[in-house]
């Protein structure tokens, strides 16, 4: 090992994101692989045995950069020393609840989280928010922690970011990788826009390439933007390996940087770019650098992408007053 351990926080540790998520943080996917990380697991009172037999799981696995685990039930200890904070576990909507109660629910999750993270995290802290409603829930958390640079803390897009290159790439027969500059923006929800105008197929611009309005507004927007849902009809349960493996993307690239000619998703406060009312969490292309990033300027935003961006940030405008209604920011 080459350096002290990162401490890496993660809740909702027994549930189906951890269980995929904990194994490839251990293997140093998570922050490179000079990189020691000690886990440090939250999970509520019932779960925390399950928490811990995914940790004898993890010391079966022998990695060779994890050096320690800790299992909590109290998110001053969990967060205590935190470097990264991965905050998956959340109240999922049961039958008969209403918007408000959900939102209700998760405030009285993500504001002791907030409180515990701005009293014992690292300088350092990064956070990253995957417990749905994802934006509005790291609203809650950051505005309970004042003294944590605003920036620090973000929401998940990135796998809505990912779905959105697999798609485009199927589309063209193209690969993946051959696809750069795709941006979600908005909100994590159905309302989310995934732009093709700003992206890149092998160099082309990749609505140019596809020259195809019809696939463009009931497939490929749809398809993205309810992804969930699709995954939950066919497997019975919500998105886990690929939304684990987008969070490892998100803090990967945020910690390591984005190469170079390309920008990845992030929902990140917004300081006022393209029109989004600064303070709200809302997705955006960043690039990062140096462990920290920028929102990209100067994108040509034409009236199609500008209705369907303002759309879903008038949903996190709706989303930010009725936590602010309920008390929560
Ligand atoms: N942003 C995104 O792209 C995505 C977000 N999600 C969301 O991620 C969240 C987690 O998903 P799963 O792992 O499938 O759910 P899950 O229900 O399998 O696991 C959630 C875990 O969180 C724990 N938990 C609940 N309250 C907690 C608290 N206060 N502190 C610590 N742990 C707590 C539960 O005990 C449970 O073990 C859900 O809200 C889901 O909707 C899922 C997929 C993609
Ligand atoms: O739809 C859900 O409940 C899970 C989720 O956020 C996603 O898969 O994008």
């Amino acid at each position: 090992m080459t350096q002290a351990p990162v401490n890496v926080t993660v809740t909702g540790a027994a549930g189906q994101i951890g269980y995929a998520l904990l194994f490839r943080i251990a293997s140093g996917q998570l922050l490179g692989q000079d990189k020691p990380v000690r886990l440090r697991l939250l999970e509520i009172p019932q779960a925390v045995k399950a928490a811990e037999g995914t940790a004898l799981e993890l010391e079966d696995g022998a990695f060779p950069l994890l050096a320690g685990i800790d299992i909590f039930d109290d998110p001053k200890q969990a967060f205590e020393g935190a470097n990264i904070a991965l905050l998956v576990g959340a109240r999922p909507r049961t039958k008969g609840m209403e918007r408000g109660d959900l939102l209700e629910a998760n405030g009285g999750i993500f504001k002791p989280q907030g409180e515990a993270i701005n009293a014992g995290a690292a300088d350092d802290i990064k956070v990253l928010v995957v417990g749905n409603p994802a934006n509005t829930n790291a609203l809650i958390a950051k505005a309970h922690a004042p003294d944590v640079p605003a920036e620090r803390f973000t929401a998940m897009t990135r796998l809505d970011h990912n779905r959105a290159i697999a798609q485009l790439a199927k589309k063209l027969g193209v690969s993946v990788s051959d696809i750069k500059k795709m941006t979600i923006w908005g909100n994590h929800s159905a309302t989310q826009y995934p732009d093709i105008f700003n992206a890149e197929v092998k160099g082309q611009n990749a609505a140019e390439a596809v020259n195809d309005r019809e696939w463009l507004e009931n497939e490929f927007i749809p398809r993205v933007a309810k992804r969930g849902a699709e995954i939950i009809e066919a497997r019975g349960a919500s998105s886990a390996a690929s939304a684990a493996n987008a969070a490892i993307d998100h803090i990967y690239n945020w910690v390591n940087g984005t190469p170079e000619g390309d920008w990845v998703s992030m929902g990140v406060p917004s300081d006022g770019s393209y029109g989004v009312p600064e303070g709200l969490i809302s997705s955006f292309p960043v690039v990062c650098k140096n462990g920290s990033y920028e929102i990209v300027q100067g994108l040509e935003i034409n009236e199609f992408s500008r209705a369907r961006i303002d759309a879903s940030v008038a949903e996190l405008v709706e989303e930010r007053d009725a936590v602010t209604k309920l008390g929560l920011v």
